[in-house]
């Protein structure tokens, strides 16, 4: 294969090196997969209006959150089970992202622990998400557990009072290696004195015991549980926007879950500006979906997000060349995102606002 010169390139070479049953798990979306391609495309709706005759020599992509400074406003999602795409798994990619001073989110699902993760990396820019389960004391002791082990920020996943309906899975349920365990969830759901479960169900078992009565309540009561930063992942409704406020969370991630729960919801890009104008600059919102060029970066940040996260591309760079292809994958989108800024003639992240970027017009003139 030629050099590996984009996140296609990388999706092209993973799934070259993937079972088509994990490839299929990590790609596909929800049924017809609408809002999966719709989280892509959209970008390509709006344009860039670059401004020229600026001082372009350098570049700062520095960004900071909660009170600290990250290298590029390009973070790491949330996926599960990454040891179906190399031996280390969430390990190698924590190293990867924190290597490079950026934001790992480690999913509740993972293959490897809470704690693992963390020993395994030097700088701890680790954030957790949190699958909400049944039990309230189970969430509270993944949340311990983290606070413990020094991660920086809780993520919970809001979008998942059930799993999407992701066809591949719907007709061949997912099995994990007999090797391969959900770490931070060997006793969840589990009869009391046991922590044995069929391995061909771990799946099914994390599916089952989510929490489907979660409410706003409950999500003030985990808020005040913690003194980390809480973050709602899974926002597209500005009204739930104005929730997360009013429940004092302290930031919001617009996100359909990678086109992986509801089809046919409005892409991210689409739904963060008036998401953003629903917040009014009181907690930072980022964006997840779809973001695969450094162009989308910039659109994201010129509509107001302070970050982005990438999902998928994490687990394509992972499959290629475990920790060294996330790094690739990571160094792809700096380069185009800093090239995508010089171009625009933005030398810093406060440079890049909305004057930046138009709705592609549609065609009314005569050609
Ligand atoms: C294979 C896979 C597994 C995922 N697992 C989780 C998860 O465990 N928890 C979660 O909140 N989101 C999960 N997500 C959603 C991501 O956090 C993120 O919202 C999404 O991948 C962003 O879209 P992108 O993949 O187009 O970048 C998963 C996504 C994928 C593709
Ligand atoms: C346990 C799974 C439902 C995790 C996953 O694939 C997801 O969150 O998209």
């Amino acid at each position: 294969m030629a050099k590996i010169s984009s996140i296609q390139d990388l999706q092209e070479a993973a799934k070259a090196k993937l079972s088509k049953g994990v490839y299929d798990y990590y790609s596909y979306g929800a049924m017809d997969m609408i809002t999966v391609a719709d989280n892509s495309n959209a970008y390509n709706r709006y344009q860039i209006r670059p401004r020229v005759l600026r001082d372009v020599s350098k570049i700062d992509t520095g960004v900071e959150v909660f009170g600290k400074k990250y290298a590029y406003p390009i973070f790491v999602a949330a996926t599960a089970l990454q040891k179906l795409a190399d031996v280390e798994g969430e390990v190698a990619s924590a190293r990867a992202t924190t290597k490079n001073n950026l934001v790992y989110s480690l999913s509740s699902i993972s293959t490897s622990s809470i704690e693992e993760v963390a020993d395994g990396v030097s700088t701890p820019n680790l954030w957790f998400q949190l699958s909400v389960f049944k039990d309230k004391h189970y969430n509270l002791s993944l949340i311990r557990r983290a606070e413990k082990a020094g991660y920086k920020a809780i993520l919970v996943t809001v979008d998942m009072p059930y799993s999407g309906r992701r066809l591949p899975e719907f007709r061949q349920p997912l099995t994990v290696p007999e090797h391969l365990t959900l770490k931070n969830l060997t006793s969840l759901g589990s009869k009391e004195g046991s922590s044995e479960y069929n391995k061909d169900s771990v799946y099914k078992r994390v599916v089952d015991n989510i929490n489907s009565a979660f409410t706003w309540e409950d999500l003030k009561w985990l808020k005040q549980q913690t003194k980390l930063p809480m973050l709602a992942k899974g926002i597209l409704n500005p009204r739930d926007a104005e929730l997360v406020v009013l429940n004092g969370l302290d930031g919001i991630i617009v996100s359909n879950h990678g086109g992986r729960q509801l089809d046919g919801v409005s892409s991210t890009i689409d739904a963060l500006p008036n998401i953003v104008d629903a917040v009014g600059g009181k907690i930072p919102v980022f964006v997840d979906g779809g973001i695969r060029r450094g162009t989308d970066v910039f659109k994201a940040l010129a509509f107001g997000a302070q970050a982005v996260f990438v999902g998928r591309p994490n687990l394509y760079g992972l499959a290629y060349g475990g920790q060294k292809g996330v790094e690739l994958m990571l160094n792809l989108l700096f380069k185009e995102f800093e090239l995508a800024m010089a171009l625009a003639g933005c030398s810093s992240l406060k440079d890049i606002n909305r004057s930046y970027i138009q709705q592609t017009p549609q065609l009314t003139c005569k050609l």
